[in-house]
């Protein structure tokens, strides 16, 4: 079997035309969406990451609001940011690109950002509302997986979705996104405290790989016929992707989200999806 692949790349194409209409719409209505940033440091994929969404923010009609800090930038300076960004009326939502340096408490960053412009779902009161089932924006890359699966029909519905990581922007809140009634999968999620990954991955009909170590899942921990979406990020010597995925699994799977060119775009989609939301919402 060689798998079909889950083009995130199409697909966020398609999304975002859809938001170009809704931004138009948004504009007749005299409202204008606006994505603000904040990139603190100098990792080049963050910046790369970054630079992404305003590249983004600009085919489909919203505009951009670009902050940047030094690596050295303390915690009271990314504060002083997210509270200017918090009061700027040209900035409807935003984000503050993770992961921030070390020995900033980017927890304390998430909880002073203004609920109402988190872009990202990451706020508490965003993963509070998902919990609890208020509508509010969800996490982008869980988010983007839902959409890719639902537009390849690839059936969520009772499916046993295998997650494995734990990570505040893909593994922590896939569960909470995959079990809503909406989705209505059945989830485990594996991490490093877990025995025996394998026969938990030999019974998934979807697996979600996040785990950040280069080919972790391999053809025989998979089922044949299961959807299999790459999310990892490791870089080999020459700073190349190399995913969570090993290549071999697309002689096993029904499905495979490639690494590049699966869940990345998503992601990026899902946060445009987010901010005009948002506007929509303010718009009434
Ligand atoms: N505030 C946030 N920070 C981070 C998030 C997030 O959702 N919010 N997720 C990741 C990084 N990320 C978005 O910020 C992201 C990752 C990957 C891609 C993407 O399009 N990747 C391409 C390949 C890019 C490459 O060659 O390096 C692909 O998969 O095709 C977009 C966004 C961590 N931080």
């Amino acid at each position: 079997m060689t798998a079909q692949i889950l083009d995130g790349k199409a697909t966020a194409a398609a999304i975002k035309s859809e938001l170009a209409a809704r931004v138009e719409a948004l504009k007749a209505k005299g409202v204008q969406p606006g994505l603000g940033t904040l990139l603190v440091g100098d990792d080049p994929g963050s910046r790369w990451y970054v630079n992404g969404k305003h590249r983004d923010c600009a085919q489909v009609g919203i505009a951009s609001i670009q902050r940047e800090l030094p690596e050295t930038a303390t915690q009271e300076e990314i504060e002083a940011v997210v509270r200017e960004l918090n009061e700027d009326p040209a900035c409807t939502g935003y984000i503050v690109q993770l992961p921030l340096p070390k020995g900033i408490d980017a927890n304390r960053v998430l909880e002073l950002m203004d609920p109402a412009k988190d872009a990202d779902g990451l706020h508490p009161m965003s993963l509070g509302r998902l919990v609890l089932g208020i509508e509010g924006p969800l996490p982008c890359t869980p988010y983007g997986i839902v959409q890719l699966l639902r537009r390849h029909d690839v059936e969520i519905k009772g499916a046993h979705v295998v997650v494995v990581g734990r990570g505040i922007t893909i593994g922590r809140p896939m569960p909470l996104v995959l079990t809503r009634k909406s989705e209505n999968a059945t989830v485990t999620q594996c991490h490093t405290g877990t025995k025996d990954l394998s026969a938990h991955l030999r019974q998934a009909d979807i697996i979600v790989a996040a785990a950040g170590v280069p080919h972790i899942i391999k053809p025989e921990d998979v089922k044949p016929g299961a959807a299999v979406l790459d999310v990892g990020v490791s870089r080999d010597e020459q700073g190349k992707i190399v995913g969570d995925v090993h290549p071999g699994v697309a002689e096993v799977a029904g499905w495979v989200a490639p690494n590049p060119g699966g869940v990345g775009p998503m992601t990026r989609a899902q946060l445009l999806v987010n901010v005009v939301e948002a506007a929509e919402r303010a718009a009434g």
